[in-house]
């Protein structure tokens, strides 16, 4: 639970308070928080309660239904852009397997992903991950609001920084190792990604985090509990000074674990850093403008597993003063 050894680390932000609205008390050290969290550790743990234990339930069954369609139909392309489809099947993390649902924020997105795995339909799929990942994308939302206000960015950035931007709803399903084989869910890594909110869904613990004293801790699963991660191209964005968050799955459960994450993607071409970013303690670090897709190219060619060390190769710039 909330206090426990474990999560005691992590810097958790409460959005269940209603009174927490844009130019309170509560928000503007909810923003202070925010700030902070994602400087040290590159997450923080939310405390949200608005999708609910029901569409938890809904969203459990439609994703086990998923998982169980055969390999081929998962297999099928549902959509262009690099690292959106299947993933699994992979030798070095035999336990992991995921399907990423392309703009799932809109019906259009999710009837689109629904009709490539059931031609003959399946619309209580289609409607409860509609309405998990829009509620899901407020959180993201909120989070990205407290964090330009927390450095004083215009918020029109943010509002264009939104609108602009792609989700991607990865499902994740992690089964039991055998006898004979490692808990490895997933390696340490940091992702691609503007932001990621992971949710353990069907309350198996297995996230860790590498905190910056180099510890990793677990983070405890509940329907109400979502870990909002810093991406690499937050870290840029930040000019960085927002870590991306290393994290890893080790799956440490004796059932089949299921975990989504919301991932958000620059769909503008040029993310910039705000100018108000960039100042003489913290001179300009990587090129001032940021091709989201570009990114996952050169990464998908590249395949550089460190994190600073792959932002630096596609955008960094030396000392320019
Ligand atoms: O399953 C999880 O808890 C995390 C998944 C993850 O890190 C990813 O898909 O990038
Ligand atoms: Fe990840």
């Amino acid at each position: 639970m909330m206090g426990s050894q474990t999560q005691s680390q992590l810097h958790v932000v409460d959005f269940t308070d209603a009174t927490m609205k844009p130019g309170t008390d509560a928000w503007l050290s909810a923003c202070t928080l925010v700030r902070s969290a994602l400087e040290d550790n590159g997450c923080f743990v939310a405390r949200y309660d608005s999708i609910g234990k029901d569409l938890c339930d809904s969203v459990v069954s439609a994703i086990e239904q998923l998982f169980s369609l055969p390999l081929e139909t998962k297999r099928q392309k549902t959509c262009d852009k690099p690292f959106h489809g299947y993933l699994g099947q992979v030798s070095w993390i035999p336990l992991f397997e995921s399907l990423g649902i392309d703009d799932p924020l809109t019906l259009q997105g999710c009837q689109k992903f629904t009709h490539i795995m059931w031609p003959q339909g399946n619309h209580r799929f289609c409607e409860s991950i509609n309405e998990y990942a829009k509620l899901l994308a407020e959180l993201d939302h909120m989070a990205k609001r407290m964090v330009f206000e927390s450095y004083g960015v215009d918020i029109k950035g943010c509002e264009r920084m939104i609108k602009s931007s792609d989700y991607l709803l990865r499902c994740i399903k992690y089964r039991t190792p055998e006898m004979d084989e490692k808990d490895t869910g997933l390696d340490s890594h940091t992702d691609l990604t503007i932001v990621s909110i992971v949710h353990q869904l069907n309350h198996l613990n297995g996230l860790e985090i590498k905190l910056k004293d180099e510890e990793w801790i677990g983070v405890d699963a509940s329907s109400s509990l979502f870990v909002v991660m810093a991406g690499d191209a937050l870290n840029v964005w930040s000019n960085g000074r927002i870590r991306p968050c290393e994290h890893r799955v080790t799956m440490n459960a004796k059932k089949t674990r299921y975990s989504m994450g919301l991932f958000s993607f620059s769909g503008d071409k040029n993310m910039q850093i705000p100018d108000e970013l960039v100042n003489e303690q913290h001179p300009l670090l990587y090129k001032p403008i940021f091709d989201h897709y570009d990114y996952l190219r050169f990464y998908d060619k590249e395949k550089i597993k460190e994190p600073y060390s792959r932002i630096k190769a596609y955008c960094g710039i030396s000392a320019l003063y």
